[in-house]
């Protein structure tokens, strides 16, 4: 498949402090799913932000063959959507209200209609939330409360999903059920994906690219196979590890000691 992402000499901060340094991407084809691993502080979420446009920066980020940085938000976000970290909170909407507020991109006034409906319960259904429909927002539990922000991120069917640690509040069913939802979606939608994730296995059995920031700067990047070996877990997270294949051909990675 042609377009996809591509993302040069990014540089954004806070203030008067560089965070991100002329960082480039490699590229991530339509129908791929590429993670950003890293220890704390590294700059993950901040490269999220930047590639939702809601974090000033410098530098490139092409999508399909168009330029996004320069584009309001309101465009950007067309092609674009962004789960964050945290948690909605406060929000007394129903879940279904949420999800075709989404799908407008604006608040929901008046009725549902039939099709904004369809939409939204076959996304929910997807990820087993459909008997979370009619419940408040403010009302699930973290878990659901993630799901449900996951379904709101989809939607829209972008053409670029950005998610920011989707499965941190997930039992470890819902985490497998999410991660493989997210690849099936990317390959039936043409959409690229762009994920923080903190749980190395689950990078490397969810995504085509791995790309291992560290300080700002990209440390390493390839297929998980090549991005995560004990040599670069030991450089920018100071652990003592191992990786090895298991029999079904997962990437295990075992960590033994802090360095
Ligand atoms: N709103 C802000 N104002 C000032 N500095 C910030 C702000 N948000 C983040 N930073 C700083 O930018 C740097 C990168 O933060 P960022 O949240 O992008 O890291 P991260 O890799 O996502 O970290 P984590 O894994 O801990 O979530 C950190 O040093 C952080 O303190």
């Amino acid at each position: 498949m042609s377009g996809g992402l591509t993302v040069s000499n990014l540089t954004a901060g806070y203030g008067g402090r560089t965070v991100l340094r002329d960082l480039s991407l490699p590229m991530a084809a339509q129908g791929e799913v590429l993670s950003l691993i890293g220890p704390n502080a590294a700059g993950k979420s901040t490269l999220l932000r930047a590639l939702a446009g809601l974090h000033p920066a410098t530098g490139s980020v092409m999508l399909d063959g168009q330029e996004l940085n320069g584009l309001s938000l309101a465009e950007r976000a067309r092609s674009v959507t962004y789960m964050p970290q945290t948690l909605p909170q406060g929000v007394a909407l129903t879940v279904l209200e949420t999800l075709v507020s989404a799908l407008r991109a604006s608040p929901v006034q008046g009725a549902i209609s039939g099709d904004e409906a369809e939409t939204a319960l076959a996304v929910l259904e997807r990820l087993g939330l459909e008997g979370m429909a009619m419940r408040r927002l403010d009302q699930l539990s973290g878990g659901q409360k993630q799901l449900a922000s996951l379904a709101q991120a989809v939607v829209r069917g972008p053409r670029l999903l950005l998610l920011d640690e989707p499965t941190s509040a997930l039992d470890l069913r819902h985490q497998l059920r999410v991660m493989k939802l997210v690849r099936e979606l990317a390959v039936e939608r043409g959409m690229t994906v762009v994920m923080v994730l903190h749980d190395l296995q689950a990078a490397a059995r969810a995504s085509d690219r791995v790309v291992v920031l560290s300080e700002g700067v990209v440390a390493a990047n390839g297929p998980p196979g090549e991005a995560i070996t004990p040599a670069i877990l030991a450089q920018v997270y100071q652990v003592e590890a191992r990786v090895e294949r298991c029999v079904r051909g997962t990437l295990q990675v075992m960590v033994d000691d802090i360095l």
